[in-house]
């Protein structure tokens, strides 16, 4: 089994490489590109609104400046021949400069309001998120591939969404600059507008490609890339700094860390060297295509068929229709990457989400606990961890399982309080099939400390409270959980049951590990569940807590099923039907005595274990 959970952001690298993605059919592509607007929409009308409107807005001013800029021109130009008034003059410049106030007004509405939509998109995205996390099942949370999934969402959630909007919106205002501004210019020849879009093709198809490419990069190196997370989150723990220090295996684990960059950095050099050759040749071809324009448009001039306004028309109006083509293209490419990103969180959203309410509801207290004939395989593994599997036990009845490591004890554990379904067998409550009843109801009635319990870095009566969190201020039913879990040393921390715990938040006070196992025993006996699980209750106790730990356990089993999962046979022995689990099967069962008579396997393990405690290394008697 693993170490306790620290709340390290980045768990075990896991060995399954994240599939190749399947490629989006145009119908699946609509169907998400609906879905993003649906989403901007719903994070905030008002600011997708604004900013649609303004966007649209500004989108007709270049077309305005050019105009205006024109007959300022000309104007200046027939002024020096005395035909146009100093009045006229300031006319058309006070339309430049409305322009321009105009211009900065949109833009700072526009500003404002991208800002706040991105907020609240973001706010939104997250949400979904973590409300789709809280019905994953505890296997989707084992499977390599949920877990990139949910990482590759959870990173994109900021930009991508507004990517979408900000870009649909661009499009829109594109087509809206580029209609107005193509009309002037074809007014100078019909040839002016086509030529100068063609100049700006070859460009943004590069762009969009490499885009395309560094997307898939990306997506190939999620994995690896988790891995040398993970790497690089062992050196910087916290927990893990005193291991790490004293085996001494830095260079190692840099080593590891440096050899996933390496990988990384020739694949981006790869990128890199060819967008960059391909970038170049496109931007040869573009020059030699406004070459061909300009050489038209003297000839013309030359001809003396355009004005001097009109000259200014064809220079402004090239850089504005090679930014706003580029941005049009730009804008269809990027919707289309920020959609194969927008994939993964739907992915992850379309998840098959467990129902933790679905069934019946349980009701009342759960007197009797049957496995018959249970077996189990995890997901994606090829063998059963649990077979045959049959025992009961009842309400005031303690059971232990026993067995070596990797026997399947802890999995008795996660098929008996409901997070996994048993692949085989029946699993009754009260002789009914567990299988009818919602996972939640029938989770409410059970309390549980697991090996590797939660050290929840907030405050001490958190601590224990979160196991009901409805009764966080329930006092009195915090130091009663307290006292039975033998944690009085709460009442000697510098803010009592309110100091805060753990290293990783100022002011936090860290415990020790079996302080931290005595709160999870106490967060264990503040519900008032009918079903008591310990698995591995006293691993990080010393004797005599170990000692006062099982005298209080028998205290509260009274009236309740109690199932211990240990390797101490001095508290094993204390159960009233000890299981013995070897390779996923009952291979002994009955009480201590029983089976120390039965002279078999658990005869031997315990003698084993007692013969490390007899002074002269023979075994012990019980
Ligand atoms: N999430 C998982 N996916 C696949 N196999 C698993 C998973 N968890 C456990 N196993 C396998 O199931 C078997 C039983 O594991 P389990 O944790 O139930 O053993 P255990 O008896 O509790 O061991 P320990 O005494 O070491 O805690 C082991 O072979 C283990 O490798």
């Amino acid at each position: 089994m693993s170490a306790p959970f620290r709340g390290g952001p980045v768990s075990p690298a896991r060995p399954t490489p994240t599939p190749p993605e399947p490629p989006l059919t145009p119908a699946e592509r609509w169907r998400d590109l609906q879905a993003t607007l649906r989403l901007v929409w719903t994070a905030s009308p008002r600011h997708a609104l604004t900013f649609a409107a303004t966007s649209l807005l500004g989108s007709a001013l270049p077309a305005a400046n050019l105009l205006v800029g024109k007959h300022l021109l000309d104007a200046v130009a027939q002024a020096a021949q005395g035909q146009v008034t100093y009045r006229a003059l300031l006319g058309l410049l006070a339309a430049q400069v409305g322009l321009v106030i105009l211009g900065s007004l949109l833009g700072t509405v526009q500003n404002a309001a991208q800002q706040l939509l991105g907020d609240s998109l973001q706010h939104t995205v997250s949400r979904r998120i973590l409300d789709k996390a809280t019905t994953l099942s505890v296997e989707a949370f084992e499977n390599a591939d949920t877990y990139d999934r949910l990482q590759q969402a959870y990173r994109e959630v900021g930009s991508r969404p507004l990517g979408v909007a900000t870009q649909l919106v661009s499009l829109a205002g594109a087509v809206v600059t580029l209609g107005s501004v193509g009309a002037l210019m074809t007014q100078l020849g019909v040839w002016v507008l086509p030529l100068v879009v063609l100049a700006s093709v070859p460009g943004v198809i590069i762009s969009n490609r490499f885009g395309v490419e560094g997307y898939r990069m990306l997506r190939r190196q999620t994995h690896d890339a988790r891995v040398q997370n993970y790497l690089g989150s062992l050196l910087t723990s916290d927990t893990l700094v005193k291991e790490v220090r004293l085996f001494g295996f830095e260079p190692y684990l840099l080593d590891r860390w440096r050899t996933y960059y390496l990988g990384f950095r020739t694949q981006l050099e790869t990128l890199v060297r060819q967008r960059s050759a391909w970038n170049f040749g496109a931007s040869l071809l573009s020059a030699l295509l406004i070459g061909v324009a300009s050489a038209l448009i003297l000839r013309r001039a030359a001809a003396g068929q355009i004005s001097v306004g009109d000259f200014s028309v064809f220079v402004l109006g090239i850089a504005q229709v090679q930014a706003t083509v580029s941005g049009l293209l730009t804008g269809v490419s990027g919707i289309y990457q920020n959609l194969l990103y927008m994939r993964n969180l739907y992915a992850f959203l379309e998840l098959p989400g467990r129902d933790l309410d679905a069934g019946d509801t349980w009701e009342g207290r759960i007197e009797t606990i049957e496995f018959r004939d249970v077996a189990f395989r995890y997901p994606l593994t090829e063998r059963d961890v649990l077979r045959g599997v049959n025992f009961t036990v009842r309400r005031g009845e303690s059971l232990a399982l026993v067995g070596e490591n990797g026997a399947g004890k802890t999995t008795v554990v996660k098929l008996l309080t409901l997070l996994f379904q048993p692949t085989g067998g029946q699993i009754l409550l009260n002789g009914q099939d567990a299988a009818r009843f919602s996972p939640r109801s029938v989770q409410r009635e059970m309390s549980i400390i697991f090996q590797d319990f939660g050290q929840y870095q907030m405050t001490a009566r958190d601590n224990v409270a979160l196991a009901e969190s409805g009764r966080l201020n329930d006092d009195a039913g915090v130091q009663r959980a307290v006292a039975s879990a033998g944690a009085g040393f709460v009442d000697s921390l510098p803010g009592g049951l309110d100091t805060p715990l753990g290293r990783l938040f100022q002011g936090g006070r860290q415990l020790s590990g079996g302080q931290w196992q005595r709160l999870a025993l106490a967060r264990l006996y503040f519900r008032n569940a009918s079903v008591l699980v310990f698995d591995e209750p006293t691993a990080a106790l010393d004797a005599r807590a170990e000692f006062e730990t099982i005298q209080a356990l028998r205290a509260e089993a009274a009236g309740r099923i109690t199932l211990i999962i240990s390797h101490r046979f001095s508290t094993v022995r204390l159960a009233d039907t000890i299981v013995m689990l070897e390779g996923g099967q009952i291979t002994e069962s009955g009480s201590h005595d029983a089976l120390m008579a039965r002279r078999g396997r658990y005869a031997q393990l315990y003698e084993l274990q007692a013969s490390g405690y007899a002074p002269s290394g023979g075994a012990g008697s019980h």
